[in-house]
């Protein structure tokens, strides 16, 4: 069931979770332990959206669970980084976490290495701003991180597993399809629209690059205990810290 682009695309952006609000009675100045704890919360609920988010990607779940599964912990701070992008592009040098937790970069300074991360997570946001995102785009990145994440890690053995990477490979195909559509909707001569889907998908290595260090910076604040994390948040952490060939639990 081939699906045209634009349909493609009709459906992913149904499929955007809802604002969150964090909803706490936030006391400032934040204190290292506060900061990480708000974010948490806050991680704790998105990721519970993003789950729900993935199921409606079309063809997402005629992949084999394990897959399901193994994208979904290879790349949620990918997709909760560019969501914290998305929602920062018209608030020059401000993170906009949820509409009731906004932090500039100083606020950072009570987190112990989490500023330059901040920083990071700012230049791509201008890098965003300056190439005017639209949502059309924005839709598609975040499903191609999802069905890209994990093409790197290890091959297929059984032939189920082949037929879903099978799968997985066609339907990053149709993101792509649908993201060289939204692009084109955009007036822009060929040569400009190639070049524009060159810049965003660039933006990818830098997403999955601040995506690595505020891992290692999460479970450094998980191993001093900054941070208290919940089940669910754990599991996607210790996917990621523990190697990559660990069995999936069937949760
Ligand atoms: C820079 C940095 C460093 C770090 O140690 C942790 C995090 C971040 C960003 C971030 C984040 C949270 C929610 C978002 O919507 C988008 C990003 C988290 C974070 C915290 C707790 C649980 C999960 C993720």
């Amino acid at each position: 069931t081939a699906m045209s682009p634009e349909e493609f695309i009709s459906r992913i952006m149904e499929a955007e979770p809802p604002e969150i609000y964090l909803m706490e009675d936030m006391k400032k100045p934040f204190t290292e332990t506060s900061m990480m704890m708000s974010l948490t919360n806050l991680a704790d609920k998105e990721l519970v959206l993003m789950i729900s988010w993935a199921k409606k990607i079309p063809g997402f779940l005629e992949l084999c669970l394990a897959d399901q599964i193994h994208l979904l912990k290879c790349c949620w701070l990918e997709i909760l980084m560019l969501g914290l992008m998305w929602r920062s592009v018209d608030h020059p040098g401000k993170l906009i976490f949820s509409p009731d937790f906004k932090l500039n970069r100083e606020e950072g300074q009570c987190v112990e290495g989490i500023m330059e991360i901040f920083d990071m997570l700012l230049a791509a946001t201008s890098r965003f701003r300056e190439l005017k995102l639209r949502r059309e785009e924005y839709v598609c990145l975040k499903a191609m991180i999802l069905l890209n994440s994990n093409l790197c890690t290890s091959s297929p053995q059984t032939a189920e597993e082949l037929e879903s990477r099978n799968k997985m490979l066609r339907l990053l195909d149709s993101v792509i399809d649908a993201l060289v559509w939204a692009i084109s909707k955009l007036g822009l001569t060929t040569q400009q629209q190639s070049l524009r889907l060159g810049r965003l998908t660039m933006l990818l290595s830098h997403i999955r690059h601040m995506s690595n260090k505020g891992m290692d910076h999460l479970s450094t604040m998980k191993r001093k205990n900054v941070v208290l994390v919940y089940d669910l948040l754990l599991e996607m952490l210790d996917a990621n810290t523990s190697s990559s060939s660990s069995q999936t639990s069937a949760s």
